[in-house]
């Protein structure tokens, strides 16, 4: 996909998406930080608008990995299972608070035998989105080792964990209650934001990439207006030749809107 095309009109979002359950949410706030909505209003993005970000999806086999990302990129459900080998990607892009902001989907193997050519590529993901069978109790107590895998190669500071229950449709009512409840827990340790999905009628699909996309953005907006602040902070200049303690800023320019 050219990434210079045209963001289609179902890929803006405006306002902040919002999560599915407060108990297990990256965060509860209902809009974007003030210091990012400012920010895109005065265009100080920095290099967010040209940069595509890395999400990688890892999970047992036939959690339904591939159907996710075919259901949100491309509106198709495949019942046929087709092993990935290696990996896959799939470009999105959007366009938040009126900034160009682009993700890059890396769909992995969860086949054993695949898993170490698919491990290659977990490197420098700012989101991991670890999916599992919500009438799998097995591919929900395994999460915590593909979390683990993940992390060997990314900063566990600095990236974003999403919890996905896939195949909604399977469950009963009362059956996912039950495994909602083990979810969260899980989700809650791991200090991830928990979903539930279906990708054969598309519930939950579009609002969770939403999500993804936003808290994506907000976070890389958050770390380029620290990075251009340090700058900022670091670069000082003496005013007083009397008082060699006192010292200013060299830029004098306050922002419009920023508190
Ligand atoms: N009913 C139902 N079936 C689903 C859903 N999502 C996936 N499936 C089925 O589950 C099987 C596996 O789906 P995939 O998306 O290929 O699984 P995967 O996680 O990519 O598997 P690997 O590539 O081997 O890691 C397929 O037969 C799909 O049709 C869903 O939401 N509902
Ligand atoms: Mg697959």
């Amino acid at each position: 996909m050219n990434i210079l095309a045209p963001v289609r009109r179902d890929r803006v979002l405006a306002e902040l998406p919002q999560c599915l359950r407060k108990e297990a949410a990256l965060h509860g706030h209902k809009d974007f930080h003030p210091r990012v909505t400012c920010a895109c209003q005065e265009h100080r993005t920095g290099t967010v608008g040209f940069k595509i970000s890395k999400v990688i999806v890892v999970g047992d086999l036939s959690v339904g990995k591939t159907c996710l990302i075919n259901r949100f990129c491309k509106d198709t459900f495949d019942k046929n299972y087709k092993a990935t080998i290696g990996v896959d990607f799939e470009m999105e892009r959007f366009e938040v608070l009126g900034i160009p902001f682009s993700l890059q989907l890396w769909d992995t193997a969860g086949q054993e035998r695949f898993k170490c050519i698919a491990s290659t590529y977990y490197r420098g993901a700012q989101a991991i989105i670890i999916v599992f069978n919500l009438n799998d109790v097995a591919s929900l107590e395994h999460t915590k080792q593909w979390l683990a895998d993940a992390l060997k190669e990314n900063d566990p500071s600095s990236v974003l964990l999403f919890l996905v229950g896939s195949k909604k449709d399977l469950s009963t009512p009362a059956q996912y209650a039950l495994m909602e409840k083990d979810a969260l827990q899980v989700a809650q340790e791991m200090k991830a934001e928990y979903w539930a999905v279906s990708s054969l009628t598309g519930e939950n699909v579009r609002e969770f990439f939403f999500r993804v996309a936003a808290l994506t953005f907000e976070a890389n907006v958050l770390a380029e207006l620290e990075k251009s602040g340090a700058r900022r902070i670091g670069d000082v200049v003496r005013i007083n030749s009397d008082d060699s303690n006192l010292y200013l800023t060299a830029s004098k320019k306050k922002p419009t809107c920023c508190p």
